[in-house]
């Protein structure tokens, strides 16, 4: 370590390197079990739930489940013993629950029957997650390994359950839980990384970036397989209808009553629930390397700037205290100033989405990311550290000073590189998962004839390469024209922004995201991150 190197404030004797294996992560599989998921409940007392699964397509075809459902004893979840079986409990009466709420070809429901609601809350009170289908669910906890005596990887993969019984949904799960698998890779090289900044040890901070930089190249790479086989018209209209919560959510605007589960309110109304449905944005995995990584992300349309004040597109500023939006390094202004190197406690993503999205994170896997949050210091050690001046040490002679100051410059120089890298890599990720929205949410969503989701009768279209390609070309085309169209049968010469019954115009997400807008911002809010060389 350099003499006069800027360390974290920290002392070294005080930091002690949070254990992964603490929060149920494995330094192999990350976020993903040790061991593949259960894939039954063995004890017979719990059977009447897996002979539903078992049967679970044929009853929603036949339209029959919500009979099925409704004959199901209330079972108690204290025979569930192990945390495997509780996951797997939670991942069977997530689909059930929302095949009984989303229904097909049947109008849906806003109530779920003490039958499944309350175990389903139970057994979510114990993985501390909000009791809705998740990303854990689909995908953390929803694959085997095909031929057990073969490593995990997509090419031999396969899922638990499926809410359309089709390959394009298996697919579409399988590659997130293939670019889950690369969590342990991740998280390693995250730890490492943290712990050579507290060490000030530069050469295997630089590696451990390059590690980090490579994952998120191989998961970028896997991300790009959901082309392959998971079809935009079957996800759009088949798959994910059945993901949706009910929280912004248009079709069940009040939410969902858990029968049994919460009392009437005075007037004996019942109460309603509202939470997010299922979606990727839930991955523990991405929101761990933006919160290594230090990439602020901030509500949509709203940006910092260099008084540490964030304002919005409209030309409001909103004055923050480090609490809200804003970390106190959040490296847009405060260059030398390293009174922290964490991030002083912020626990939350400024995001709302993101923040929201946390309550559907399983608890061990949240409090992480919270802990972690405490310590991630990389980027502001890197920008402490690009510019130091070793002129100070005059113990050497000017031969060894010049080759002193040659090493140090280009290992400052290699750290922003490293860090960069990362970067880059994280803007590719956005990148193609905006391709991706653009073609599985945007393009199908202007097929609507009409109607529920559901009942789209449409053919399917062929997914052709240039569509893949054009994919963020064609959605601002389309949403020029929807604006366009607005102002013309309005005579306004205003461009406005649509209401929610001009759902052509905004496209939400799960959890109620102006969608495109939301996304290209994270992208952005990941660009800006990036150090530039002598910038201080
Ligand atoms: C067909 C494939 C996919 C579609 C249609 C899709 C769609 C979406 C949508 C609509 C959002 C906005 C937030 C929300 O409403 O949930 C979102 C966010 C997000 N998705 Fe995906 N997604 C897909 C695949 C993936 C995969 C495989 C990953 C990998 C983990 C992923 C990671 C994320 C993340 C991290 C966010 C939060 C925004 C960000 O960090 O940039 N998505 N996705």
């Amino acid at each position: 370590m350099a003499p006069n190197r800027i360390v974290p404030i920290m002392s070294e004797s005080t930091f002690n390197l949070p254990r992964l294996e603490d929060y149920d992560i494995s330094p192999l599989s990350g976020f993903l079990p040790s061991t593949p998921p259960l894939q039954r409940l063995t004890n017979p007392y719990y059977e009447p739930w897996e002979t539903l699964i078992d049967i679970f397509h044929e009853l929603m075809l036949i339209g029959r489940l919500r009979e099925y459902v409704k004959k199901l004893p209330i079972l108690k979840t204290d025979r569930l013993e192990t945390k495997g079986e509780y996951r797997r409990a939670f991942l069977v009466l997530s689909f059930l629950a929302h095949g009984y709420v989303w229904g097909k070809y049947e109008p849906i429901s806003d109530r779920l029957p003490a039958n499944i609601a309350i175990p389903w809350v139970k057994v979510s009170d114990y993985l501390d997650v909000a009791p809705i289908c998740n990303h854990a669910a689909v995908v953390t906890w929803n694959w085997r390994l095909l031929f057990s005596n073969e490593p995990f990887d997509l090419n031999n993969l396969a899922t638990l359950i499926t809410f359309s019984n089709t390959l394009d949904e298996s697919w579409f799960y399988l590659v997130t839980t293939a670019i889950e698998g690369f969590s342990g890779r991740a998280l390693t090289g995250i730890m490492t990384a943290i712990q050579a900044v507290y060490d000030g040890n530069d050469e295997q901070l630089i590696n451990a970036l390059k590690v980090i930089s490579s994952t998120i190249f191989d998961i970028n790479a896997t991300l790009q397989r959901m082309f392959e086989k998971c079809d935009p018209y079957v996800f759009y209209w088949k798959v994910r209808p059945y993901l949706s919560g009910w929280k912004n959510e248009d079709l069940l605007p009040q939410g969902l009553i858990y029968e049994g589960v919460d009392e009437d309110d005075e007037n004996g109304n019942p109460t309603y629930r509202q939470y997010i449905g299922g979606s990727a944005g839930q991955s523990a995995l991405i929101q761990a390397l933006d919160i290594a990584l230090n990439i602020e992300h901030y509500p949509t349309g709203v940006r910092p700037n260099a008084n540490g004040h964030t304002s919005s597109e409209n030309g409001h500023f909103y004055k923050n205290s480090c609490h809200h939006y804003s970390s106190c390094l959040n490296g847009y202004s405060q260059k030398h100033e390293i009174h922290h190197y964490a991030t002083n406690g912020h626990t939350k993503p400024q995001q709302p989405y993101l923040h929201s999205i946390r309550q559907n994170i399983p608890g061990n896997h949240r409090k992480f990311l919270e802990d972690l949050a405490k310590i991630a210091n990389i980027r502001n050690y890197i920008i402490s550290n690009a510019n130091y001046d070793s002129s100070t040490n005059t113990s050497l002679s000017d031969e060894d000073e010049d080759a002193k100051l040659l090493r140090e410059t280009k290992e400052a120089s290699d750290l922003v590189k490293a860090y960069n890298e990362c970067l880059i890599q994280m803007k590719n990720f956005r990148n193609k998962h905006l391709q991706i929205v653009s073609v599985y949410i945007v393009i199908q969503s202007h097929k609507r004839v009409g109607g529920l989701h559901f009942n789209a009768k449409e053919g399917t279209p062929t997914v052709n390469k240039d569509l893949i390609d054009n994919s963020e070309a064609i959605t601002v085309a389309i949403s020029k024209k929807a604006i366009t169209n607005a102002t013309t049968k309005n005579g306004d010469k205003v461009i406005r922004k649509a209401t929610s019954t001009e759902s052509i115009e905004i496209i939400k997400g799960t959890g109620g995201t102006n969608l495109m807008p939301f996304l290209k911002q994270m992208r952005d809010e990941t660009v800006a991150q990036e150090i530039t060389e002598n910038a201080e």
